[in-house]
């Protein structure tokens, strides 16, 4: 196992019962409200709080990096859109930015792993710690120190924003090729075959599909044969990651320390929150997830960690997009336990006995 400490509480039970209790007081025939109440209870359960706070705050944080096995042919876009998308984040033109206006998040875009130069890009929060990974076909991504310094970023400005008041935190991506290494991610730490997890990313041809399929198989071989005990996810990180998923399992790691929920998005989160989860399977009660990417690998990884995802729109662009949607349903399920009126309230009967 790993030498990094991660100190997770468990949520509250005691908060939960209470909103369950709260629930059936509540003018709506009891669980009427489906999925919307258990994910109310699970707010109380986190912030230890029933009703839970209502979410005002809310940041989106973009990690990025590049990804060495871009050059084996697995994604038709070249490396460079990577760095341009982050121009156009901080800008405010993407996808991401849209809809995190609609739905009130702020968005940080932090660059954890590019492989160009990016300290002229106003705007971007700058912690790299490499310039792109390895080709993780023929060699680890990044060394054991460099994973766990993507990790620690993630895990520190979780922390940072948390401190600053934010209440809820949801992942973004940005990487040309980074369905490659979530794929890998995913069938390692869920032990299931690569086949069952790879996809076709931002929309690749059978040839580049197969071809996508050998180098994933390739990688996994290569690593299980490595030196490396694939159980250690930082380890699993260095071998298998990209600097913005490994950034994206520290920031679920550092929400869960801190007793804040994380919204996860799709493939590439759900890589990370994957790899999260094993540091403590306490972590995964403060995961809610966004919604269902149609990569086969978001269906596997939600699976493994028992987590429904709350929304399903077929999207499949990353950015924090699909989970960022799905902040309407989270604030409402917290306000429906602080604001609806109990049948007494409202002076409405209730079921006969
Ligand atoms: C213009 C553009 C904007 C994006 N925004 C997110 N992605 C998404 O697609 C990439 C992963 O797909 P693959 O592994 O097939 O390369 C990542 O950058 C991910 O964030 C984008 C991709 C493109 C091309
Ligand atoms: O599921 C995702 O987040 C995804 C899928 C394809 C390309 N980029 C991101």
């Amino acid at each position: 196992m790993t030498d990094l400490a991660v100190s997770v509480e468990k949520v509250s039970q005691a908060h939960i019962d209470s909103a369950k209790q709260r629930q059936l007081s509540l003018t709506k025939p009891p669980g009427s409200l489906g999925v919307l109440e258990e994910v109310g209870n699970r707010l109380c359960g986190i912030f230890g709080q029933t009703p839970p706070p209502s979410l005002d705050l809310i940041d989106v944080t973009v990690f990025a990096g590049d990804h060495g096995v871009v050059g084996e042919g697995v994604t038709p876009w070249p490396q460079e859109v990577t760095v341009q998308m982050l121009s156009n984040f901080v800008t405010g033109g993407a996808a991401i930015n849209v809809i995190a206006s609609v739905v009130g998040a702020r968005v940080l875009v932090v660059d954890v792993g590019v492989a160009s130069d990016t300290s002229l890009l106003e705007g971007l929060v700058q912690r790299k710690q490499i310039f792109g990974t390895k080709s993780i076909c023929s060699e680890a991504a990044m060394t054991y120190r460099e994973a766990r310094g993507c990790f620690e970023v993630g895990r520190d400005v979780a922390k940072d924003l948390i401190r600053s008041g934010s209440q809820l935190l949801v992942t973004g991506d940005m990487g040309i090729g980074n369905t490659t290494p979530a794929a890998a991610l995913i069938a390692a730490a869920a032990g299931v075959d690569p086949k069952e997890v790879v996809g076709r990313g931002t929309g690749i041809d059978d040839l580049t599909f197969s071809r996508k399929c050998e180098i994933v198989e390739a990688a996994l071989m290569r690593a299980e044969r490595s030196t490396a005990s694939l159980d250690d996810p930082v380890a699993l990180l260095s071998e298998l990651g990209g600097a913005e998923i490994a950034a994206i399992a520290g920031y679920v790691v550092g929400a869960a320390e801190m007793r804040r929920p994380v919204l996860v998005d799709g493939v590439i989160a759900l890589s990370g929150a994957l790899v999260a989860t094993m540091f403590s399977p306490l972590i995964v009660d403060y995961i809610f997830a966004g919604h269902l990417s149609t990569e086969p690998g978001a269906a596997v990884a939600l699976r493994h960690m028992g987590l429904r995802p709350l929304l399903t729109l077929d999207m499949r662009l990353g950015e924090g997009t699909g989970a960022a949607l799905a902040v309407p349903v989270l604030r409402a399920a917290s306000n429906i336990l602080s604001e609806m009126a109990t049948f007494d309230q409202a002076g409405v009967a209730q079921v006969k006995a």
